[in-house]
């Protein structure tokens, strides 16, 4: 019967038809296509999590519904137009190659998936692709360095959702951040290093970061403290003093208070009050490009850099499928699967 029908109903497999290792990465998500069509179902995922908008259902549904959605869909629609690739939505063509790059550092009985919180291929999908696979134990791995409840904790809900279902339900361990993992950060330093030799230095380094409500923070969210450590780890690897580099948060929401300082109003002081004439901008909490670094930094960013001063703006590409960042992402899960997998040294 339907109505007791609350946990799945399974095949009869012991644990030894069902003890492989998976990896399962997790990301945010995005549209299909740059549409506001394509658009609408995905933000309408996104911004009725309660761990992303911590409004009750009654005040923010309706809105949601009928203001938020309709007119960003259109607005934002055209932003994405301005960064798609030619497979498709950037974060998703990254999030594929990290996939694979992970594929090929780690032995073939190790069974690699990913999955996003808003948008296919869901967590449903990737876990049971996993099982039909044999697999029982699961490292649950966000890409997303710096911890916070918006991303991290709304990743690890979606899986947890989804074992809530299993009869016979699969192992898990999950990283919930990597914010100061040696790897990442040489990753990071050698990327801006490699960059800055290429193209000239700033006079100063921004390390912008996805910002967060202030009172998520206030609640106990660690997600700033970690930024900033993963840029001091990343301007001591560089050598680089305090006075060459500041901490931002960018992508408010809304018109409740944010992480402050705010990356769109220094991109007004910096040249304006602080004459910094030439910056460089990175963006660390973003291990994959995507709308919120090609086209907010990396062409809004720049636009208001220079209304108001700025002479020279270099954005600072994400690490993508940088081959330092593949072999930190390989060395991360190997560090979590300890005793679950055995590794010759
Ligand atoms: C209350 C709203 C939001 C919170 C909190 C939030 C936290 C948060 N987001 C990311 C990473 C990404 N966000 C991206 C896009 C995006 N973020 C929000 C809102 C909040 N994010 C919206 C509405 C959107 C969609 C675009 C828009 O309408 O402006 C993306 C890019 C996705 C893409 O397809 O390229 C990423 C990545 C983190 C890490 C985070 C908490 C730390
Ligand atoms: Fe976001
Ligand atoms: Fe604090």
């Amino acid at each position: 019967m339907k109505l007791l029908d609350t946990f799945n109903t399974e095949p009869h497999i012991t644990f030894e038809q069902q003890n492989k290792v998976g990896i399962l990465l997790m990301n945010l998500g995005t549209p299909e296509r740059p549409t506001p069509e394509s658009l609408s179902p995905y933000l309408r995922r996104f911004l009725s999590d309660r761990r992303v908008v911590e409004l009750p259902g009654f005040l923010w549904k309706p809105l949601l519904r009928f203001a938020v959605i309709p007119l960003r869909a259109k607005h934002v629609a055209e932003n994405y137009g301005r960064v798609w690739l030619n497979e498709g939505s950037p974060l998703k063509v990254f999030t594929e190659r990290q996939c694979e790059g992970l594929r090929q550092r780690l032995p073939d009985n190790i069974y690699i998936e990913y999955a996003m919180s808003y948008s296919e291929p869901f967590a449903s999908q990737a876990l049971a692709k996993l099982k039909a696979n044999g697999v029982g134990r699961v490292l649950v791995l966000p890409l997303y360095p710096q911890y916070a409840a918006s991303s991290t904790g709304a990743a690890v809900d979606k899986v947890l959702n989804v074992l809530l279902k299993q009869r016979n339900q699969m192992s898990l361990r999950t990283v919930s951040r990597f914010y100061d993992h040696e790897g990442y950060i040489k990753a990071l330093a050698a990327q801006i290093r490699n960059y800055r030799a290429e193209h000239g230095a700033g006079e100063m380094l921004m390390f912008s970061f996805h910002g967060i409500p202030q009172m998520q923070h206030d609640k106990g969210d660690p997600y700033p403290h970690e930024c900033r450590k993963t840029a001091q780890l990343v301007a001591a690897e560089l050598g680089l003093g305090e006075q060459d580099y500041t901490v931002s948060f960018q992508s408010q929401f809304g018109k409740g208070k944010w992480l402050k300082p705010s990356t769109q109003d220094l991109f007004v002081s910096l040249p304006k009050k602080d004459k910094i004439k030439k910056l460089d901008v990175v963006c660390p909490g973003f291990v994959s490009d995507c709308l919120e670094t090609m086209e907010e930094i990396a062409i809004a960013g720049r636009e208001e850099f220079f209304a108001n001063g700025g002479e020279q703006f270099h954005y600072i590409p994400c690490l993508n499928d940088h081959p330092l960042w593949l072999d930190a992402l390989a060395d991360l899960a190997k560090d979590n699967l300890q005793s679950w997998v055995s590794y010759s040294l």
